[in-house]
């Protein structure tokens, strides 16, 4: 994975505020233009180097550089980033932010999807007499695993927040803290409480496992391009406890109660398909006697291959109007036990949502069926 670069664009970013304005003009020039240019995200901005070369900034790999080196420090020195850390920087681009970092840690990991940025990358940190201290890895982030590391600290491309985030907390690697510069608007989802509007299953998901605590705003105008949305740096710690919860089930209850967060729990449970779902999880779960098998099916000789889903592989498709009432019957029962029937989810705690899962899983009423959730593939992770 670790490579260094065939061709050396002599083209860098420096962050001086007179380049960055120029930039930005440039930009706006660039965006006047043409009409052509104008139409493609990708020709947002670009910049011709010494060897006639172009830097294009691509929109849709989240290509904006932090150019402002006051944000840069107070990222660097509120990560607490000490001398035998090794760091790992999601979306390094063009380095300014990963030669700082050099300059407080051990050693950098930086994973770059674009490798025109990691040739420029490796370039100026070489220059800068860093590079023994950097590993590049040229991939997604989301695909790539990700070696042993202290901390994170990254200004990650927005459009992959949430499965990014879902990875760091939930992932196989053990961290201290993740300082992450996140859009806004994604930033204070992850840090709403119950009852704030912006209060969600991603803050719930999330709460679980870690703390958020917020570090600053940071302003559009501190990144070329100017992008359209301000920004937030946040701090993420994983607790060093965490409840003693089936995962896969957490995260299929969370979706079934935050579907419409705003809908009382009675309501959501008393609907007729969310019920039949629940029922045939349910139904499949207390039969199942292991994780990639649903038992029933294999007693019956039906073929319960990996790729199906539990509740299409059981023979409990046919369902009774009686067997559904006596369900539902159930279902609200633990409901109203502590009063948890008339209740939104949008604005119950963890600890309230954990009692309730408990409940209803000591009744016998399931929400995963069967084989491992994967959560970074969880598409509805971050679902209101
Ligand atoms: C917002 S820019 C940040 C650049 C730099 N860290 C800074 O602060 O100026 C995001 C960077 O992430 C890279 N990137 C986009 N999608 C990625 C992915 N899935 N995995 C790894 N890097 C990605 C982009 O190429 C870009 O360099």
């Amino acid at each position: 994975m670790l490579r260094s670069p065939k061709y050396t664009p002599r083209w860098l970013i420096p962050s001086t505020p007179l380049f960055r304005r120029l930039l930005s003009d440039f930009a706006l020039h660039q965006a006047r233009k043409s009409s052509d240019e104008e139409d493609d995200p990708k020709y947002r901005i670009r910049k011709q180097d010494p060897e006639g070369q172009y830097l294009h900034l691509h929109k849709s790999k989240g290509q904006h550089i932090l150019t402002n080196p006051r944000v840069l420090d107070v990222i660097v020195r509120r990560a607490g980033v000490g001398p035998t850390d090794t760091v790992l920087e999601v979306g390094p681009g063009t380095g300014n932010l990963t030669l700082k970092l050099l300059g407080a840690a051990l050693r950098v990991v930086a994973v770059e999807i674009d490798r025109r940025m990691v040739d420029v990358l490796i370039k100026r940190v070489e220059d800068r007499g860093f590079g023994d201290k950097l590993t590049v890895i040229q991939r997604d982030a989301l695909k790539a695993e990700f070696p042993p590391f202290d901390v994170v600290v990254a200004n990650i491309p927005y459009g992959i927040s949430s499965p990014l985030v879902a990875k760091l907390v939930y992932g196989p690697n053990q961290f201290r803290n993740a300082t992450l510069l996140l859009q806004k608007e994604f930033a204070r989802r992850l840090l709403a409480n119950p009852g704030d509007s912006e209060y969600n299953r991603l803050a719930v998901n999330v709460k679980l496992v870690a703390d958020v605590e917020l570090v600053m705003d940071v302003s559009k105008r501190d990144f070329v391009p100017v992008p359209k949305v301000d920004s937030s740096v946040v701090i993420i710690r994983p607790k060093a406890e965490v409840p003693a919860v089936d995962l896969n089930e957490w995260w299929a209850f969370t979706r079934t109660c935050f579907g419409k967060k705003n809908k009382t729990l009675g309501a959501t449970f008393k609907q007729k398909r969310k019920l039949m779902e629940i029922f045939k999880t349910s139904k499949t779960t207390s039969y199942r006697t292991g994780e990639s098998s649903c038992g029933f099916g294999e007693e019956e000789g039906v073929d319960c291959g990996e790729e199906s889903e539990g509740e299409d592989c059981c023979p409990v498709l046919s369902v009774s109007e009686g067997e559904i009432g006596l369900f539902r019957e159930k279902v609200v029962s633990v409901l109203r036990l502590d009063g948890f029937e008339d209740k939104r989810p949008s604005k119950l705690s963890n600890d309230e949502l954990l009692h309730l899962l408990g409940q209803l899983n000591g009744a016998g009423i399931y929400f995963h069926g069967r084989g491992q959730l994967h959560i970074t593939e969880d598409a509805t992770l971050a679902a209101t």
